[in-house]
Parts: structure tokens; sequence; C-alpha cells
């Protein structure tokens, strides 16, 4: 799905926590969105859903309708059923102690495709879902009963069950393992689906996004490949972090390494 961010701001609290935002994420290629706590990354990838309605601008999508694929529909005013078999959002997880079975939530993402008499359009969606966020082992178990890594393959995996033209990820590796993260990423970034994900590692976003947006205090500070954006200068002025930018030796994408503030000094 081709995504269009133009000219976005929110207002929220009195204040513009989103402003002005610019960007054209590349389709069918990982986006990461970066930028220091509080920066407004989680207000953005709500803009982009269309859950939250811009104070300015617009975010525009290609009509799934239309034989034209460029953006010309504002998401926010997309019939809901119809925004929801496009567009997926996986927020920050929220640990509520629902009585479901894995299986069952990773279905909840099917709501969008089940006909009149309930029933889904595609019975092996679930399973495929659950395979690509590797929580087949999971499907039986309690959701109740899940650890906290668990429980964010099984979100994933809900989001996935949707397929989305438009994947929305908020924080994605949170609470995962280092090889669940790689993998993670490593599968998204293969779906050829739109993404956008928050990050906070910047060495992930590095190793696997096509293209990074950097938010600082609610606007862009920088658009681009992670090579042309992640710059010492870049760390510097929008985390107040002094780091060394190297090349991996084996995939030549940059590596940051960070200098503890004083470590010049010992
Ligand atoms: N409902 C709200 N009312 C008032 N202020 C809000 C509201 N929601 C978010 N904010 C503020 O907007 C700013 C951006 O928040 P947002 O959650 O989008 O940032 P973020 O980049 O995702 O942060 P983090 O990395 O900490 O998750 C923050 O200062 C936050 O306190």
């Amino acid at each position: 799905m081709e995504l269009t961010i133009a000219g976005v701001g929110a207002r929220l609290g009195g204040r513009w926590v989103v402003d002005g935002v610019d960007a054209t994420p590349p389709p069918g290629c990982l986006t990461g969105l970066l930028g220091p706590n509080g920066a407004g990354k989680t207000t953005l990838l709500r803009l982009v859903a269309g859950l939250l309605e811009p104070a300015a601008g617009a975010v525009l999508v290609s009509d799934p309708g239309a034989l034209d694929p460029g953006p010309t529909v504002p998401v926010h005013t997309m019939a809901r059923q119809v925004r929801a078999r496009h567009v997926a959002l996986l927020e920050q997880s929220s640990d509520a102690a629902v009585p479901l079975s894995v299986r069952e939530v990773v279905a909840l993402g099917r709501i969008p495709y089940r006909t009149l008499w309930g029933t889904d359009t595609d019975a092996g969606a679930v399973d495929r879902a659950l395979a690509a966020a590797s929580a087949t082992h999971l499907a039986e178990r309690p959701w109740a009963t899940l650890s906290g890594g668990e429980r964010q393959r099984v979100h994933i995996a809900r989001a996935l069950a949707q397929e989305p033209s438009l994947l929305l990820l908020d924080e994605p590796t949170n609470h995962l393992d280092v090889s669940a993260q790689l993998a993670l990423l490593g599968f998204v970034r293969g779906l050829g689906v739109t993404t956008v994900a928050a990050l906070h590692d910047l060495n992930l976003a590095a190793a696997y996004c096509e293209h990074v947006l950097v938010l600082s205090e609610g606007r862009l500070a920088a658009a681009g490949s992670p090579a042309d954006v992640l710059t010492p200068a870049l760390v510097r002025d929008v985390y107040g972090v002094d780091a060394h930018v190297l090349t991996h030796p084996t995939t030549g994408r940059p590596v940051i390494a960070y200098s503890p503030p004083g470590a010049a000094d010992s």
C-alpha cells in the first residue's frame, strides 16, 4: 500500500505533539520510526492507522478499491471495516488477563474478514500467522499464562492474521530476546508489506530498515536510508549522546557504538 504523510499534526494536552510531519515511507519496505521518549512516535503511528484525526494535514493511503494505486484516501475517513482489512496496528502491549486461548487471541485479527454468519473467509490465516510469529507451539495455551516475550509474539501473530497491506508496529521488539528480535525484523522485512515500526534500538533499525524517519519533539528531524541518516551528528543532536558510526564487517550496514558520558576522560 502506498502511504503519504502530508504536513500531519496532532494536538494533545493543548500542544502540538506531532507537528508538520511530511514523509513517504517506501511501499513494500520496512521503515523505522525513531526518536527519543516522548518524540511523538506512538502518536504518529495512531495518525497513520487512522485512529486519530489529524489537527493539521492528512495521512493518505492508496484506495484499496481503485484502479489507480496512488495515495488518495485520507486514512481516518475510511470505513472502519475496510480500514481493518488493510491497516494493522500493533500497539505497545497491554497485559490484560483476558480468558482466551492464544489461538482465540490471534483469531481476533480475523474479525474484519468474518461473514454475516460469523465464518472466517480464510480458515488457514490464523495458523499461518502463528507460524510466521514462531508461536504455533503456544496456540492452545491460555493467554494469561504467557511470558512477556510470548505475549509479544502472539500480538504480532494477531496483526499478521489481519493480512494487512499497511503494517504499523509500536516497539515490536519489546520483551523479545536477541534471537527473536532479529527473526522478527527479518521476517517483517521479507513480507513485502509497507511497514512502519517504531524502534528504540538504532542498531536494529540500521540492520533491518530500508528507510528511517527520525522524530524529535514532534517534528521530523531526518529521513532517508540508515547510512545517510544515522550519523554521529544526528545521534548527538537528537539523543544528546556521543557515538561513533562504524560499518558492519559483513552487511556493510551502519553500527552505532555509543560513547558513555565521560568515557573520553577515563
Ligand atoms: N492523551 C494525551 N494527552 C496529553 N499528552 C499526550 C497524550 N498522549 C501523548 N501525549 C504526549 O505527547 C508526547 C508524545 O507522546 P508519544 O507517546 O507519541 O511519544 P513516543 O515517541 O511514542 O514516546 P515513547 O518512546 O516514550 O513511547 C509526549 O510528551 C506525551 O506525554
